[in-house]
């Protein structure tokens, strides 16, 4: 499949009839606003030249013969299609609108409910930019295609056709002259089009870029100020702004050329058309009435025309946005789910006496190997069983694989050989939402919406009320740190929220997690140092949270994982040492050494 996640997007992609319909099927919902909207473009289409042809008759009749009783007769028929013609433009404004966001929010949700659908390595593949890209720009190009491109083409087509057609009518000779000067205009239009396209396009990707900067200058500004990179980064900055300056500056230069070129164009054509029109009038060829509707007409001939050269740009600006677009719709997720996978049964949904005090699942590893590249593993012959309510400690050197076992266990990837087995069941025979469902993952970032502080621990189990959240928060002792904050459960946290500390933040995490009352918790536990008082708290929760679970600790600070079943020590993909903690500080191995080096760093902390 050809990859459309490079750099340099295509910008332009020449009229396909097969994307047209595919664009305009999002439109089925409002299918008689469509029917309407066609109608009203062609009525108007036919209303502007008419409404000019009206013009001359009264020039030519009521007004030439002196005729006041006719004028004001005529008049009044005159302001009558006036106002029809201007009311029809009302209509056809707001039903292309009322179209257009049909097409539009129906893309977006698709694009949005697909792209959630996509396993991890899509995420890994495709830049989130790139994904924001097709939701945002290329979706408004759509909206351009579909709003304006086809009805204001028609009805300007329709007006050309329709103004040819008069003019061609009242005076065929001038009519030719006319013609004879279409190509150039149309050419000159089209040129300067193409370029100002190129040119905004690049000016407004120069801009993500001064955007992306910023936002990331803000987000490491520790980092910034902690190496003292505050002048190399504003030069940095800088030089983006400069690039950006000069990109504007060349738009504003080939607008500013085309436009004045135009007027020159439309002057030197009128010039022509007087010298034209004036000799045939001095010889009894045309009425002066007439030379003044033709003027009228002329006008309505040549303004569509530019239109006409900007929306087909356009048009091709909106096709190589829908193949971008539903480049993305169609992306086949690289595995989904076996057609004949089942859901995972919950052992305690089923259960008739009261429920026992372990509920985990059982995980086992058989001959595991892993590579997000398959030619490449990064796990090799993984072996374990985890039995229901045990603790699995992950421990190694960065890269040594903990989080690609991870997410083997959260089915995020599947085993390139060997079998994840939970419960019994190959993975692969159970359904994703079903797994999940019985899992709960506790990420290092500490991943918070935007929302309170109840409503991102809700977000494990919507339906629980207040009084669930605030049950759960107490089973893990931490309510009083939750009620602490400004508004208490209601504080805003996220983006525009409340700063939260890291152990805060990991807090409504484990409540979000118990909440759910998973049989499998997963946690990644977060790198950055917390004082003795807050890591004393998380202890104690951590310890209610995973009582009775199946659990996988990614341990940084080893306090973590002295207390599990079994520690999995890893290097380079493969498990060399397990075992209880104290069995393994005996053997005096690698986890050992690691064990001496965190002691030795914490006591100097
Ligand atoms: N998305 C990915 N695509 C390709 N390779 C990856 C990806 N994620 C991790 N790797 C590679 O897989 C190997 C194992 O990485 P993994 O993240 O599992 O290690 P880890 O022990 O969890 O490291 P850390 O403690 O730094 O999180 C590393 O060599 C890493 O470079």
């Amino acid at each position: 499949m050809q990859d459309h996640d490079h750099e340099n997007e295509v910008q332009f992609k020449p009229l396909e009839w097969g994307l047209i319909r595919r664009l305009f099927s999002y439109a089925r919902p409002v299918r008689r606003k469509v029917a309407w909207l066609s109608v009203v473009t062609v009525t108007r289409s036919i209303q502007l030249p008419m409404l000019t042809w009206v013009m001359g008759l009264i020039i030519s009749g009521p007004i030439a013969h002196h005729d006041a009783g006719l004028l004001v007769w005529a008049l009044g028929g005159y302001f009558i299609f006036a106002l029809s013609v201007d009311g029809l433009y009302h209509f056809r404004h707001r039903l292309a609108l009322e179209v257009g966001e049909t097409v539009v929010s129906g893309l977006r949700t698709e694009i949005f409910e697909k792209v959630q659908r996509q396993p991890m390595s899509f995420f890994h593949r495709v830049k989130l930019g790139r994904v924001l890209g097709r939701v945002t720009s290329d979706v408004e190009s759509l909206r351009v295609g579909i709003q304006d491109v086809l009805f204001v083409s028609l009805e300007q087509g329709g007006q050309l056709i329709v103004a040819a057609a008069v003019m061609a009518y009242c005076d065929l000779v001038l009519f030719l002259v006319v013609l004879g000067m279409a190509p150039i205009l149309w050419g000159v239009n089209r040129r300067f089009r193409m370029r100002l396209s190129y040119e905004s396009r690049a000016a407004s990707e120069s801009f993500s870029r001064v955007t992306a900067t910023l936002a990331e200058s803000v987000n490491g500004i520790r980092v910034t100020q902690g190496f003292v990179r505050q002048q190399t980064n504003s030069g940095l900055f800088r030089n983006l702004l400069n690039a950006h300056s000069r990109l504007n500056l060349a738009l504003v230069r080939t607008s500013a050329i085309l436009v004045p070129m135009l007027e020159v164009n439309s002057q030197f054509f009128i010039a022509i058309l007087l010298m034209v029109g004036g000799w045939r009038t001095f010889n009894d060829l045309m009425t002066l009435a007439e030379l003044i509707q033709f003027f009228f007409l002329a006008n309505l001939f040549f303004s569509p025309l530019a239109t006409l050269g900007t929306q087909y740009n356009n048009a091709l600006v909106a096709m190589a946005g829908a193949e971008r677009v539903f480049w993305l719709i169609d992306h086949k997720p690289e595995w989904e789910d076996a057609p004949e996978a089942t859901a995972l049964p919950d052992p305690r949904v089923a259960a008739t006496s009261a429920p026992s005090q372990t509920h985990g699942a059982r995980v086992a590893f058989r001959d595991v190997t892993f590579g997000y590249d398959p030619q490449k593993p990064v796990l090799h012959d993984i072996n374990f069983v985890a039995e229901p309510g045990q603790t699995i400690g992950l421990v190694g050197h960065t890269g040594s694989g903990k989080s690609s076992i991870i997410g083997l266990v959260a089915k995020f990837y599947l085993p390139t050989a060997g079998e994840v087995r939970i419960d019994e069941r190959e993975v692969r025979t159970i359904t994703s939402d079903s797994l999940h469902r019985q899992m709960g993952i506790v990420q290092q970032q500490n991943f918070l919406f935007t929302g309170t502080v109840l409503d991102n621990i809700r977000m494990s189990r919507p339906e629980a009320s207040d009084d669930d959240v605030r049950e759960a928060a107490r089973q893990l002792d931490c309510l009083d740190i939750f009620e602490g904050l400004p508004d208490g459960l209601l504080t805003e946290v996220g983006e525009r929220g409340t700063s939260l500390s890291v152990g805060q933040r990991q807090l409504i995490c484990f409540t979000r997690a118990l909440l759910a009352d998973p049989r499998i918790v997963i946690l990644d536990e977060a790198t950055s140092a917390i004082d003795a008082m807050t890591e004393a708290r998380l202890q104690t929760a951590l310890v209610k949270l995973l009582h009775g679970r199946t659990s996988f600790i990614v341990a940084h600070r080893l306090s973590t994982i002295r207390h599990a079943d079994q520690v999995l020590v890893l290097d380079q993909g493969r498990i060399i040492e397990r075992g209880r903690h104290e069995e393994l500080v005996a053997a005096g191995g690698r986890y050992s050494e690691l064990y001496a080096q965190f002691t030795q760093t914490a006591a100097a902390a």
